[in-house]
């Protein structure tokens, strides 16, 4: 996994790596900065030879960043203009050295720089140049961005992104792009028309850690590619684990926990999940989430559904166990105690797709939540009944997952979505405070929580052709699965692994069908061909995991 970082984290491992134990010599941390962009760089724009290249250096460390690039670029035959923003007296010590270094350079005629703080700036010139160039450096302003762009930074970001708008010019930001925050993936202007936009990259090379706002939308939209470098951090400040901590689940994450199968294990070995859910207008929801955990490998899948629905279900998944529970098309606390006499021998529970919204359905999920004592995947209808019953939730949270989406969580929490969206880390985060759950947070990203609030991860797969009634049915078959595989170290693990198995086996479908059509079921289907490839990743040395090309072999 990688450490998703916010600025504050980023500037403690900067001063850390420079001032600390490992003394690295800020100059040379900058050097390594800008001379990573220039390397990473050729991954989209080939090579630098002759290219008419226009950087742009704010006023901060970022802007230092560009000072590098700009000599190494011009080494490698590119044609540069270099627009300086600050005053040389204003930059950092190391900036400023990079900055005489080119000063030096222009002396000699090599490149041409503009100093912009002087207020004396030709825009006739700059707009020439703009049509005329082949690629646009933004070294405006990095993770010290913090509020709303202002002049002149909010006219160059603008006249860059109406330059770049014809696709010609390739615009590469570095470390983020100028008016993305940081820590939250908020964006200068919240996208209305004629305020401070952001910058639109192509490319992001960003330094030490992916940054958190990165991630997350509206930000994630101005980055496009994101590669990352080390820019020679040592590798104790780049891995270690730390309070407050985000991380971005890779392949080799999800390949270590889930341990291949003992050829001498039965059926027992691999769990008993038993989905109660459904109700008279919503039974195909509970099928998916018995489809979604027989794919993930479940032993045994009992479904146990309102009496009235059950003929409906019996004969739809011939692999799954169904029961009518009492005698109505909803679940009421008179269904209880037949729940309760087989629940002993269930290891998962998972229950809410489909349920309704009855409120003698919420006795129910109570009852079975109280008198139970094996994890319990939440979902769907039983978030909405349950929505605000934090005290009776959190002695149980050990216990339970939770997954909700956006609005099942806005209702859950209080909180609008609106809100939520501002900071998507810490309102999960906050929540559990709350719930004492683990909380699968579904989105563009998916967000998992562990129950006792100190790491977050950040799931980096799945599209948008997922947003069709019932994947999330089937996310909750898998999480239930996953929590009761062999060997699976606990809840959070479990989450984790069904999160991002969903979100491939949805990629999966997305490369074979496009972004269009492509239903739950076949979601639920391609989840064996994921966890073969991630056997294969596993099996396979190399640090370059594509998980991706593993899947279209199989
Ligand atoms: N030693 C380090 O700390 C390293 C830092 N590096 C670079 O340094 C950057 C961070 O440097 P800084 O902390 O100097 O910050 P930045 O250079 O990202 O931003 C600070 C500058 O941006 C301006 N600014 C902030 N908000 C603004 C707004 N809303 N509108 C217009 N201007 C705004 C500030 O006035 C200030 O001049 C990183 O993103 C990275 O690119 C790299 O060189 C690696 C090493
Ligand atoms: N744009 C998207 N990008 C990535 N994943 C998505 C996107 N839209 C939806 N998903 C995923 O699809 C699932 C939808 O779940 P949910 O909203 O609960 O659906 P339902 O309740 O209809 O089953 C979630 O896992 C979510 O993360
Ligand atoms: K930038």
């Amino acid at each position: 996994m990688k450490k998703l970082c916010t600025a504050d984290q980023m500037h403690h491992m900067d001063q850390t790596a420079m001032y600390g134990k490992y003394k690295i010599a800020p100059v040379v941390l900058m050097e390594n900065a800008g001379h990573a962009v220039v390397e990473k760089a050729k991954d989209l724009i080939i090579s630098w030879h002759n290219k008419r290249v226009i950087v742009f250096c704010g006023k901060g460390n970022n802007g230092g960043d560009g000072f590098v690039i700009a000599r190494h670029i011009l080494a490698e035959g590119a044609r540069v203009f270099v627009y300086v923003l600050g005053k040389d007296a204003s930059y950092s010590t190391e900036a400023n050295y990079h900055l005489q270094t080119l000063y030096a350079m222009a002396e000699e005629g090599s490149c041409v720089i503009e100093n912009y703080a002087e207020g004396n700036e030709d825009n006739q010139q700059l707009h020439q140049r703009l049509k005329e160039t082949d690629i646009i450096v933004d070294a405006i302003v990095g993770t010290g961005f913090h509020g709303q762009l202002h002049n002149p930074a909010t006219f160059l970001v603008r006249c860059i992104n109406d330059a770049a708008k014809n696709g010609k010019i390739k615009v590469i930001a570095v470390d983020i792009p100028t008016g993305v925050n940081t820590d939250t993936g908020e964006i200068s202007g919240n996208g209305e028309e004629h305020t401070g936009e952001p910058i639109y990259a192509d490319m992001t090379v960003t330094f030490g850690a992916l940054k958190r706002g990165m991630q997350f939308y509206p930000g994630k939209k101005c980055c496009g590619s994101i590669v990352w470098d080390p820019i020679g951090m040592p590798v104790s400040l780049l891995r270690n684990r730390e309070q407050n901590a985000a991380y971005l689940l890779e392949t080799a994450d999800i390949e270590r926990v889930l341990c291949s199968r003992a050829p001498d294990s039965h059926k027992g070995t691999h769990g008993t999940i038993a989905v109660v859910s459904g109700s008279r207008d919503m039974i195909g929801a509970p099928l998916m989430t018995c489809r979604g955990a027989m794919r993930a490998g479940a032993g045994k899948i009992f479904l146990r559904v309102p009496e009235q629905t059950a003929s409906y279900c019996i004969g739809k998944l011939p692999e799954i166990m169904v029961r009518g529970i009492g005698s109505g098309s909803e679940f009421s606390e008179n269904d209880v105690f037949q729940i309760l006499e087989e629940a002993k021998k269930w290891t998962v529970i998972a229950i809410g797709p489909g349920m309704g919204k009855n409120s003698k359905t919420k006795t129910f999920i109570q009852e079975v939540i109280r008198n139970t004592t094996c994890p319990i995947v939440i979902d769907a209808d039983a978030l909405n009944l349950i929505h605000s019953e934090k005290e009776f939730i959190s002695p149980y949270g050990k216990r339970i997952i939770m997954t909700p989406h956006l609005a099942e969580f806005s209702r859950l929490s209080g909180v609008s979505i609106a809100e939520v969206k501002k900071d998507v880390i810490e309102a999960a985060k906050h929540f559990v405070h709350e719930w004492n759950v683990t909380l699968v947070l579904k989105g563009a990203p998916t967000v998992i929580v562990s129950s006792d609030a100190q790491t977050v991860y950040v799931n980096p797969t799945g599209n948008a052709g997922m947003a069709a009634g019932g994947m999330g049915d089937v996310l909750t078959g898998m999480i239930a699965a996953f929590a009761a595989h062999d060997g699976m170290p606990d809840l959070c693990a479990a989450a984790c692994s069904g999160v991002f198995i969903h979100g491939a086996a949805g990629d999966y479908c997305y490369n074979k069908y496009g972004p269009y059509g492509y239903s739950p079921c076949e979601v639920a289907d391609a989840i064996p061909r994921v966890i073969k490839a991630l056997e294969i990743a596993g099996d396979t040395a190399s640090e370059d995991r594509n998980l991706f090309g593993m899947m279209e072999s199989i």
